[in-house]
């Protein structure tokens, strides 16, 4: 799978380790930044990564800030995002399963390496499941359009 990822500076150095790991399971990984341990602004990452999620660059985003709460806020303001904090694999296979999210965001000061892998991977691993799902995921959309 192609996936886009996206940080701030709070997450340098685990973003290099889910992008190791992402690697080594076979997955294309595009790095929309940042890459500086300076101060920075986790909107700009955040919108990056949903832009290139929303447009078909990428198949699906992984974003991490300290907490994954500002940073997927971000995302979800860009038009067809889904992004779903998760600090623990239960919810991101939730998140798959039946809200069919398409970014996943986790927090550097939350989680650590270990666990932020096995969310990862059961986020990755896991298939929207559709049915009556598919229809309360098309009214989230929905509310989108009202506010075009
Ligand atoms: O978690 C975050 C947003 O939700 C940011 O990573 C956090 O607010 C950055 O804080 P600081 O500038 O103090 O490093």
């Amino acid at each position: 799978m192609k996936i886009g990822i996206g940080n701030d500076h709070s997450a340098l150095e685990l973003k290099a380790e889910i992008v190791e790991f992402l690697k080594e399971k076979g997955h294309e990984v595009v790095d929309y930044g940042t890459n500086s341990s300076e101060s920075c602004d986790y909107p700009i990452y955040g919108e990056k990564v949903a832009r290139a999620v929303a447009a078909g660059e990428v198949e699906q985003g992984i974003l991490i800030c300290g907490t994954g709460l500002g940073i997927s806020l971000a995302a979800n303001k860009v038009k067809g995002i889904r992004a779903a904090v998760c600090s623990e694999p239960f919810t991101a296979k939730m998140a798959r399963a039946h809200n069919n999210c398409n970014i996943l965001a986790f927090g550097a000061r939350v989680v650590g390496a270990e666990l932020a892998k096995m969310i990862v991977e059961t986020w990755l691993e896991t298939e929207f499941q559709g049915g009556r799902h598919e229809r309360r995921v098309n009214m989230i959309m929905a509310i989108e359009e009202k506010e075009q």
